[in-house]
């Protein structure tokens, strides 16, 4: 067993996915009157985060977090208690007022190459079967929440151990679709 935790749902090995998942229900901490919100379907490009935006279970490193469309997303229960943790920032986090867990993430402007799709916690589920994380996203980040620097060569280590290969952004394949929409909204590309 490696000493580096990454968070609870990879530390112990990563369950497969379910090709025929349908979705699930996410709840909040709340002991009574949990927020809900469910999923329709599966989720896509599931990660761990080690940015210091994303929700993070009380003493992992990184946060999990997924994308689904945002109609898929349908707050079921006390939606009453969610509010945004930082207007400021792209993604609208929507988190339960009171026990702080972050239900869905939501992109306002209509211009950014992730509109339409909302980011969402898996493990808030029970439902066995999500997609299961892929990659390991703004490794470096860690630090800015107290990681010791010279640990991150075991942190990466690890995550390349789980099959999360780590990097210091998003993954290639969506580093390359943020700069796909730039180019085309500039004019200087057209489709193939
Ligand atoms: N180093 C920064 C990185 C923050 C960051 O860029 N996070 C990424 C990954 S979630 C992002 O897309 N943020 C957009 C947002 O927070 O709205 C931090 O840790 O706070
Ligand atoms: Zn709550
Ligand atoms: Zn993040």
């Amino acid at each position: 067993m490696s000493t580096v935790h990454i968070h609870p749902a990879v530390d112990d090995g990563i369950p497969p996915g379910d090709p025929g998942f349908q979705g699930g229900t996410l709840t909040c901490r709340c002991a009574s009157n949990p927020v809900t919100v469910q999923i329709t379907g599966q989720v896509s490009y599931n990660h761990v985060c080690g940015c210091t935006k994303c929700w993070k279970p009380a003493g992992s490193l990184f946060s999990q977090v997924a994308v689904v469309g945002s109609d898929h997303v349908k707050v079921a229960a006390n939606g009453d208690k969610l509010q945004v943790v930082d207007p400021a920032t792209t993604i609208g986090r929507h988190a339960c007022r009171e026990c702080g867990v972050h239900m869905y993430g939501r992109i306002e402007n209509r211009e950014h190459p992730f509109y339409g799709l909302d980011f969402v916690h898996t493990e808030l589920s029970r439902e066995p079967g999500w997609a299961p994380p892929e990659f390991a996203a703004f490794v470096s980040s860690i630090i800015e929440s107290g990681a010791r620097p010279e640990n991150m060569g075991a942190v990466r280590a690890r995550l390349n151990e789980l099959g999360l290969p780590p990097y210091d952004a998003l993954s290639p394949p969506l580093m390359d679709a943020i700069s796909t929409h730039v180019a085309k909204s500039r004019g200087l590309l057209q489709d193939a």
